[in-house]
């Protein structure tokens, strides 16, 4: 029996390709040095699954910043303003697309499916002209198999690519994507006949787009593409790969009769429906590569019962054709349980990290063909048991308080239109206000502060102390740049999400669970294992510190329940939405402390409300139902003079615009400036919008600074389609990744072009 990973984290255990991109980044070191860290990551990752057993090991699964535009590069379709002139794509223009430079910004940048990695996203066009441009799919295999490791080179699939884009600019919106197929197949067939050449007989074409609800038209695309590479691919095992949800029964009958494949692979842990599917037909003679370790969590596989899946399956596809795999690539999950000696023993035998699911996956393998560890699945069984009746689990009071939940629909009390009249009494801003959207610059010796404190190197007092200082530097800095509504700037969050995480009941932390969310960044999911409550106010305290620092108003900074679930690797022993209303009330309790302590404005963010939406519509509407009364939940209580405001990321919302206004936030913040204003057309097809409203007018994920005009004009271009007197002025996103020496002039001509266009107001009025 044959085992299968789908790829692999890229960070490393330590975060070791981070460190080394940003020192390359930062001009400390070079090429070469960059070249050699990820040499060795590579290397170490292929030699574990080896020694662990894996018999389909994957390679191009690595990446410096990102797999589509690692196929971008591939495939040469470099935007013109990047200056390529042909040739094999270096990091000069690679990381230019990535992260822009000094005249150009970088390119979009958005959800990878469900969940929180980015990707940069393609831009075509008919005049695009593709080349075989990065060599970088063969180098790879050949590395691997200089090791002694044959692997499986990993292609993002080429119908998935195509949806995955968007029109180049100047292109026709509605120009088809899948036009252009017969234009890249030919570079496919060019890479696949290089890897056969360099003896690869396996070759795995990731198609997630599968898992989503495509058209006759789209499924034809696949049908189609894989005819055309029908020729080359002969001679060599295909395996086309699905991930994150079912397979829709159309899409699986295209699926299964692609010329030219061997192997099917499918997520059967978030996909449970495909199992059926497979149940009522499987093609004779092929693989089937069933995902059953899950990929996107950290929870120990359920191997006993698991192993009675794979058995099932074993009886529909015959025992040489049955792969055991992963889910989806573990590249959304952290890397190594190894490294976690703090965490609580028992708490620990309930997980799995990335390297521990490779030994799992050949742990069911071996057991399917007879050789089973039976050493190792009691362990598990004993684990499995352990975590369905640790009192530790559990809260009964929680249980209740969510219970009692039902048959409220937990609304504010007034209006909006009559809150907001009440707010601008108190707050009495001018039109136009600014505000930024809460976190600061978080600089090396801030977290070497938090480090320290960590570490009990630093005490209690003087890392109070120092945060002290860096909050009235920030409230002093807003001050002089003339921000009207300001924030603290989150100098003790190490994450918006863990730093919650750290302090409500229910939630486990570890010292490594790094996870990449984009480029070099990475977050560290809190793991929620039990009941969630707030044993006492989390913000409260410098909040009320930031606020006595100054006259103006001072945003009190919270992080919602929908958020914080999507964000955190979720218990799988209860509903997501039971855990979510848990975390409901304890933000719940937060906001009316804060508001009890004098804070008159409330960000409450759902960052990650649109990211959670199924993948699927014929499950939206549930989720968007129990996500939007969670937030609800959570604010639903205050004055209707105390402003609520939400912030969100990503302005993919034209689909679920009804259920933003259904929060009822009085101000939304909303990513914007890289997504091509595509929020603003919301608004031009003339939905209704009352409350306040900050598209963001420059983008933090990049360097560059804004100039005035710029901005200024952002914001006349959202004033053509929003009424003046709710359009607040703002950045994207959070400023924590950003430098001083970008934020302060960033900032500083953001206010100018509020005030600028104030001036322009009161004299045309
Ligand atoms: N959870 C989450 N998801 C999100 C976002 C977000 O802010 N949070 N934002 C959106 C964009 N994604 C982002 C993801 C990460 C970062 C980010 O800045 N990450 C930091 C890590 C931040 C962090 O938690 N750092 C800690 C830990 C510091 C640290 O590295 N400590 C070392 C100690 C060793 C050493 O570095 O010396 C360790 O713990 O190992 C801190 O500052 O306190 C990074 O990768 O650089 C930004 C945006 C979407 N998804
Ligand atoms: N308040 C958070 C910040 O400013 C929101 C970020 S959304 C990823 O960092
Ligand atoms: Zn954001």
């Amino acid at each position: 029996m044959a085992s299968h990973i789908v790829g692999y984290p890229r960070m490393g255990p330590k975060r070791e390709l981070k460190f080394a991109l940003e020192s390359f980044w930062d001009g400390k070191s070079s090429a070469e040095d960059l070249q050699k860290v990820a040499a060795d990551l590579r290397s170490s990752i292929w030699k574990q699954m080896s020694d662990d057993g894996i018999k389909f090991i994957p390679s191009n699964t690595f990446s410096c910043y990102d797999q589509v535009l690692d196929t971008t590069a591939m495939l040469g379709a470099v935007p013109p303003r990047y200056g390529w002139n042909g040739g094999e794509i270096g990091f000069d223009v690679y990381f230019s697309m990535a992260r822009g430079n000094a005249s150009v910004p970088a390119m979009e940048m958005t959800k990878w499916f469900d969940t929180n990695y980015h990707y940069i996203v393609p831009e075509l066009g008919p005049e695009v002209n593709f080349s075989y441009a990065s060599h970088k799919a063969v180098i790879e295999y050949k590395e691997a198999k200089d090791l002694g490791v044959d692997t499986v080179p990993v292609l993002v699939g080429p119908v998935s690519y195509l949806l995955l884009s968007k029109p180049a600019k100047g292109v026709e919106k509605s120009f088809s994507l899948l036009s252009l197929i017969d234009k890249i197949l030919p570079i496919y067939e060019e890479v696949v006949a290089e890897l056969k050449a360099a003896g690869a007989t396996w070759i795995q074409f990731d198609e997630p787009k599968l898992v989503m609800d495509l058209g006759a038209h789209e499924l034809q695309a696949f049908t189609h593409a894989y005819s055309a590479l029908e020729a080359s691919l002969s001679g060599l095992n295909v395996l086309v790969e699905t991930y994150f949800a079912d397979v829709p029964a159309e899409a699986y009958k295209t699926l299964t009769a692609l010329k030219g494949v061997t192997g099917f692979g499918f997520d059967l842990v978030r996909g449970s429906k495909t199992l059926d599917l497979i149940k009522g037909g499987f093609p004779s003679g092929k693989y089937l590569f069933a995902g059953v370790v899950d990929g996107r969590n950290i929870w120990a596989n359920d191997l006993a019962s698991s192993l009675s899946v794979l058995s099932a399956l074993e009886g529909i596809v015959g025992k040489d054709k049955l792969v055991v795999s992963t889910s989806c690539s573990l590249l959304h999950t952290a890397v190594d349980l190894v490294n976690e000696p703090k965490l609580d023993k028992e708490i620990k035998s309930w997980l799995a990290f990335a390297a521990q699911k490779v030994v799992e996956v050949n742990a069911l393998a071996k057991a399917l063909c007879g050789q089973k560890d039976e050493a190792f699945f009691s362990e598990n069984a004993a684990a499995q048991t352990s975590r369905k009746s640790s009192p530790r689990v559990t809260n009964e009071a929680v249980q209740q308080a969510a219970a009692a939940l039902k048959g409220s629909d937990h609304r504010r009390s007034s209006n909006v239109s009559a809150r907001l009249d009440a707010q601008q009494k108190k707050l009495n801003l001018p039109i136009l206000p600014t505000t930024t959207i809460g976190s600061f610059p978080q600089t090396l010796e801030l977290r070497r502060v938090r480090r320290e404190y960590k570490a009990k190197k630093v005490s209690e007092e003087d890392y109070v102390e120092a945060i002290k200082k860096e909050i009235n530097k920030v409230v002093k800095l807003q001050e002089e740049l003339d921000i009207d509504v300001l924030v603290h700037g989150e100098p003790e969050r190490n994450d918006m999400v863990e730093y919650f995480g750290e302090q409500l009941s229910g939630f486990a932390f570890t010292a490594n669970g790094w996870v990449q969310s984009y480029g070099s960044r990475c977050v560290k999911p809190p793991i929620i294992y039990g009941d969630v409550s707030r044993p006492k106010a989390m913000t409260v305290f410098w909040s009320s510190l930031a606020q006595s620092m100054t006259k103006r108003p001072m945003k009190g900074m919270l992080t919602g329940p929908v958020t914080i679930l999507n964000w955190s690797f979720v218990r799988n022993d209860q509903p997501r939405f039971e855990t979510c209303y848990q975390i409901a009330l304890a933000i719940k309790d937060e906001v009316e402390d804060l508001e009890k302590a004098g804070i008159t404005v409330i960000q409450i963010d759902e960052a990650a409300l649109r990211e959670g939406l199924p993948l699927r519509k014929s499950e939206h509407g549930f989720y968007l139902n129990w996500a939007v009364h969670s937030f609800r939940i959570t604010n639903c209580g205050v004055e209707d003079s105390t402003q609520i405001h939400t912030h969100m990321c990503y302005s993919h919302f034209n689909d679920i615009i009804h259920s933003i206004i259904d929060m009822d936030a009085d101000v939304i913040t909303i990513e914007n400036s890289r997504s091509d204003e595509k929020l603003l057309s919301v608004f031009r097809e003339g939905v209704k919008y009352g409350a306040g409203i900050g598209p963001g007018v420059y983008d933090i994920h990049s360097p560059r600074i804004p100039s005035e005009e710029e901005i200024a004009d952002r914001v006349e271009k959202m004033l053509a389609v929003l009424e003046t007197n709710i359009l607040w002025v703002n950045p994207d996103c959070g400023l924590k990744t950003r430098k001083y020496a970008e934020v302060k002039p960033a900032l500083s001509n953001m206010v100018a072009a509020a005030k600028r266009l104030r001036t322009k107001f009161a004299s045309s009025h």
